[in-house]
């Protein structure tokens, strides 16, 4: 099996090392040249992960065509708003057999589809051969070999079953589940709640809200994904209730960082600057959620309100106060 990771940031760059170290023959596109040449040359992606020493095996190149052709397997770690327009370009040079795999947690704001629905519509590929790898994965911990699981999901368990192989190394350990949707969803909303986590520890309060929002996070993210279609199993596995617990609890998250910086008083602006441009897909992703939400009809306040910090305007005290001055409720309700 030959393997590129299209995209050379922080989790692009950690996946390919995986794969190297699971003994798959891997090369990874990055956009820019002077980053391939460092990849190649130097073993080293500084921008993304400075310290980590990557495998001598993995190749880098900036060539979209030199990267995609031959390859059995494209995995697309690009952010979740731009791989409509960046697969685009790649597909005249993808095989007509390839699996895709997604890396990206988000939802497409334009569309409000979910990323394995963007990539079979591009590259209009059957369902069957596009997968998902999502679970508690901060980069920075998988490139420096900390031990951790994920969950490959995939229609075609044959084909989820092949690609665990492909990555499966003595840190990184995948699960297979044919719940894309479920995958998807908990990927996507998690980055939503973790940005409501660092609002509440920017403002300085302590675990229990935390511990609060996590779990009421899960509550409307179960909502969410059922009403979408996935199975409730899988949001209290690894790429549900895993995931939300490690992005909304590390300093790692960039999620959480830039909301910790709206709960110290930074503007939008301000956040953006501070966290150095970095994606935080939940600042777009609160959008299309919420959107999602209400095409289901699926209550979820705390989804709304980081949209509203986000997008209109509202403080975050105020968000605070509007989330308890809400009507009460049983804690289970359909
Ligand atoms: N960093 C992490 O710990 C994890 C990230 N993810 C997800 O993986 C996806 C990729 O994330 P990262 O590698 O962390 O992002 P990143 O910001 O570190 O890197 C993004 C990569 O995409 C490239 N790119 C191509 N077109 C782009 C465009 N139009 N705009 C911006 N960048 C573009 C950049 O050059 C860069 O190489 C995201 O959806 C993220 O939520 C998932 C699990 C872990
Ligand atoms: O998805 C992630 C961990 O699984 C990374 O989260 P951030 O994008 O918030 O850094």
């Amino acid at each position: 099996m030959r393997a590129v990771v299209m995209g050379a940031g922080s989790w692009g760059t950690a996946i390919a090392k995986v794969l190297v170290d699971a003994g798959t023959e891997t090369t990874i596109w990055a956009r820019r040249p002077e980053l391939a040449e460092r990849i190649t040359h130097d073993h080293a992606n500084g921008d993304y992960l400075p310290g980590i020493t990557l495998p001598d095996g993995l190749r880098a190149t900036s060539s979209v065509v030199d990267a995609v052709t031959g390859a059995d397997v494209v995995v697309c770690a690009v952010p979740s708003q731009s791989l409509r327009a960046n697969l685009t370009e790649w597909m005249p040079h993808v095989a007509d057999d390839a699996t895709f795999v997604s890396l990206a947690k988000g939802v497409e704001t334009s569309t409000l589809l979910r990323m394995s629905e963007v990539i079979a519509e591009v590259s209009g590929a059957p369902v069957e051969r596009v997968a998902v790898l999502s679970g508690p994965n901060l980069a920075r911990e998988i490139a420096e070999g900390q031990p951790a699981a994920t969950v490959i999901a995939c229609r075609d368990e044959h084909r989820a079953q092949n690609l665990q192989q492909a990555f499966n190394t003595g840190y990184f350990r995948p699960y297979t589940n044919t719940d894309v949707v479920g995958c998807e969803i908990g990927g996507a909303v998690k980055n939503v709640i973790a940005l409501a986590c660092g609002m509440a520890s920017g403002v300085g309060f302590g675990q229990n809200t935390l511990a609060t929002i996590i779990t009421r996070g899960l509550a409307e993210t179960i909502r969410l994904a059922v009403a979408v279609g996935a199975q409730i199993e899988t949001l209290a596995g690894l790429a549900g209730v895993g995931d939300l617990v490690a992005t909304c609890s590390s300093p790692l998250s960039r999620n959480r960082t830039f909301g910790a910086h709206l709960g110290q008083g930074a503007t939008m602006q301000e956040a953006q600057e501070a966290t150095h441009g970095q994606v935080a897909e939940g600042v777009k992703s609160c959008s299309s959620v919420r959107a999602l939400a209400v095409k289901f009809d699926v209550e979820m306040p705390l989804t709304d309100a980081v949209h509203q910090v986000c997008h209109s305007g509202l403080s975050v005290a105020d968000a605070v106060s509007s989330l308890l001055g809400r009507r009460t409720k049983p804690e289970i309700y359909d």
